[in-house]
């Protein structure tokens, strides 16, 4: 499974903020990282990749292995997926196409379930993995990335060729070794679809909140009225996790409420995706939530209201 110099070969596919964050650690800790990029291939090719990072300095890489095709790509042992869900379907044969034969592929964002449609398009051989995400990061032109704050990265596997919990935990483990060699908090999730609901108490709110009401994390946590809204829809997160079998660790919601007043000022990834026109994730961070609860016995009322709003926005914003 390795690469040349015994560390494995790393492709990105989509080379956003998350995906040339993790991509550029991956590259500057020695590792053969190989970006797959969209409208920003000529500008990485030509100028590399750069994150401005409140937490590691000011970092670069150039030359950086571009590529805008996945053909061109050598095969990959790890293929990290760093679009948005919106795009998941679309870039399977991108992903079939770089992945050797076994290859781990980890998913990377946000949302309930986003490996499902994946699988189906993948073959049998690819073992699939998600990974949360705890990290403050965005784009702000073609190749410059911010890192406001944070940074690990949980990862569970999915499915694949792996069939008892101790080859699972074995090649999570594996990814999560990538992480930590490059200096990235990585922690192995026994329960990826627990985690995954983990992770939506802090993304059902504010990544909807910013959007509906135009506000960033600060005047969000500043203000009597959204700071309940948040509370109340953190708690219908929590009820919607227990129905469907997942109990929240206690004081869970407030630990990240609390987390979020100590965060600096931060626009979610939905705001950013609001702002330049594109899809937002409402499929995986409210639809499929929704429905899992629904189909547990649990209305969510107030995350069902927040959906149907967002929709009207996205749809109008197409
Ligand atoms: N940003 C953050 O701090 C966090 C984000 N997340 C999650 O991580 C995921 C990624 O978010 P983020 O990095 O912010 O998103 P970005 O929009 O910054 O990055 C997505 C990247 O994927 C590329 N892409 C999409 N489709 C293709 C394609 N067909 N071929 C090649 N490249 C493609 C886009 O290219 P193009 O420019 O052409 O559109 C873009 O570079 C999301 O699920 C998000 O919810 C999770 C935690 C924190
Ligand atoms: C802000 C944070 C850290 C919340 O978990 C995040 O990971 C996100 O924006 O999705």
């Amino acid at each position: 499974m390795m690469g040349a110099v015994n560390k494995p070969v790393v492709g990105i596919i989509g080379t956003g903020a998350i995906g040339g964050f993790y991509g550029l650690m991956l590259a500057r800790a020695g590792f053969d990282v190989h970006f797959l990029l969209r409208s920003e291939f000529s500008a990485v090719a030509e100028h590399g990749l750069r994150v401005d990072s409140a937490v590691h300095g000011a970092l670069t890489l150039s030359p950086v292995q571009a590529y805008s095709s996945a053909e061109d790509m050598p095969p990959c042992d790890w293929l990290l997926v760093g679009a948005k869900t919106t795009s998941n379907a679309g870039l399977a044969p991108s992903i079939i196409q770089a992945a050797k034969p076994g290859a781990r592929v980890l998913v990377l964002q946000n949302g309930l379930d986003v490996e499902d449609s994946l699988r189906e398009l993948l073959p049998d051989s690819l073992h699939l993995l998600g990974g949360l995400c705890l990290i403050c990061v965005h784009r702000d032109a073609p190749g410059q990335i911010t890192h406001q704050a944070l940074g690990a990265v949980n990862i569970g596997y999915h499915s694949g060729p792996a069939t008892d919990d101790a080859a699972r935990m074995a090649i999570v483990e594996e990814g999560a070794g990538l992480f930590r060699a490059a200096g990235i908090d990585s922690q192995a999730m026994p329960n990826l679809h627990q985690a995954r609901w983990q992770k939506l108490v802090w993304n059902i709110p504010y990544n909807g909140l910013s959007v509906l009401l135009g506000a960033s994390t600060t005047p969000l946590m500043a203000d009597v009225d959204s700071r309940a809204s948040i509370q109340a829809l953190m708690a219908e997160v929590v009820q919607g996790a227990k129905a469907c079998g997942h109990d929240m660790p206690p004081g869970y919601a407030e630990y990240l409420f609390l987390m979020t007043e100590k965060m600096p000022d931060y626009w979610p990834s939905m705001y950013h995706d609001f702002l330049h026109k594109r899809p937002l994730e409402l499929e995986a961070i409210y639809a499929r939530p929704l429905a899992a609860a629904k189909a547990a016995g649990c209305e969510l009322p107030r995350i069902e209201a927040l959906y149907r709003n967002l929709g009207f926005i996205d749809r109008r914003n197409a």
